[in-house]
């Protein structure tokens, strides 16, 4: 299969879902095994503001963020043989969302609200959206954002297993679909 000159296994792999899921630390593993690029973006915005998320939207505003997501997104998912984390939140815009669908294979990492709500201490404090919301806003939040990531290539549950087995997973998964549907 090649689509607009790049081949199945050229693409680059783009995960996607709700904060704290784990894309950049499955992104990250999976990159390695796979010798490719890793890139998140949220630590790329970091970059280019030179500042923590939280201070961004403190400083220079969500909306501000929000439109730096989509250009630096836009840009790097254009790329080949890369492997993007993006924020929980990128696929709120459906620019985003199109561009990602077009260019790369996203890949929804999906992990139950029960599992999830056990990891809310890793994360709360450097999650902006989070800030200042109970439990029970976050849970909306949480069921109100998957029809966000409804539209993807690919899903890959990650209730109950560690980093290293979901990557291996993720890996093994890609070689059989390039073995499948790849050019020969
Ligand atoms: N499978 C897992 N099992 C246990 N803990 C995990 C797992 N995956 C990620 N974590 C932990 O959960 C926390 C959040 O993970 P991570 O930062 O990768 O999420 P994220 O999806 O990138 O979030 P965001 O959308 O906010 O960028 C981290 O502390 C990470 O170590
Ligand atoms: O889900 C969201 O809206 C966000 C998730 C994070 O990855 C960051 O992109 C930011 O904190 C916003
Ligand atoms: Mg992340």
């Amino acid at each position: 299969m090649v689509y607009r000159g790049v081949s199945l296994k050229e693409m680059s792999i783009v995960f996607i879902g709700f904060m704290g899921v784990g894309k950049t630390t499955i992104g990250k593993a999976v990159a390695k095994k796979l010798y490719r690029d890793f890139i998140d973006i949220d630590a790329e915005i970091e970059k280019e503001y030179g500042m923590p998320t939280s201070q961004i939207f403190n400083k220079i505003g969500e909306k501000a963020f929000r439109e730096k997501e989509k250009s630096v997104i836009t840009d790097l998912c254009k790329k080949k043989m890369k492997v993007i984390s993006l924020g929980g939140g990128a696929f709120l815009q459906e620019e985003i969302k199109q561009v990602c669908l077009e260019n790369c294979l996203v890949i929804f990492l999906d992990l139950s609200w029960e599992n999830w709500k056990e990891r809310i201490s890793l994360i709360i404090d450097s999650r902006p959206v989070l800030k200042g919301k109970s439990l029970k806003e976050i849970e909306e939040l949480f069921y109100k954002r998957q029809e966000i990531y409804a539209d993807h290539h690919s899903v890959v549950s990650t209730d109950n297993q560690d980093v290293e087995d979901i990557a291996e997973y993720i890996v093994e998964s890609l070689k059989l679909a390039w073995e499948l549907y790849g050019e020969k």
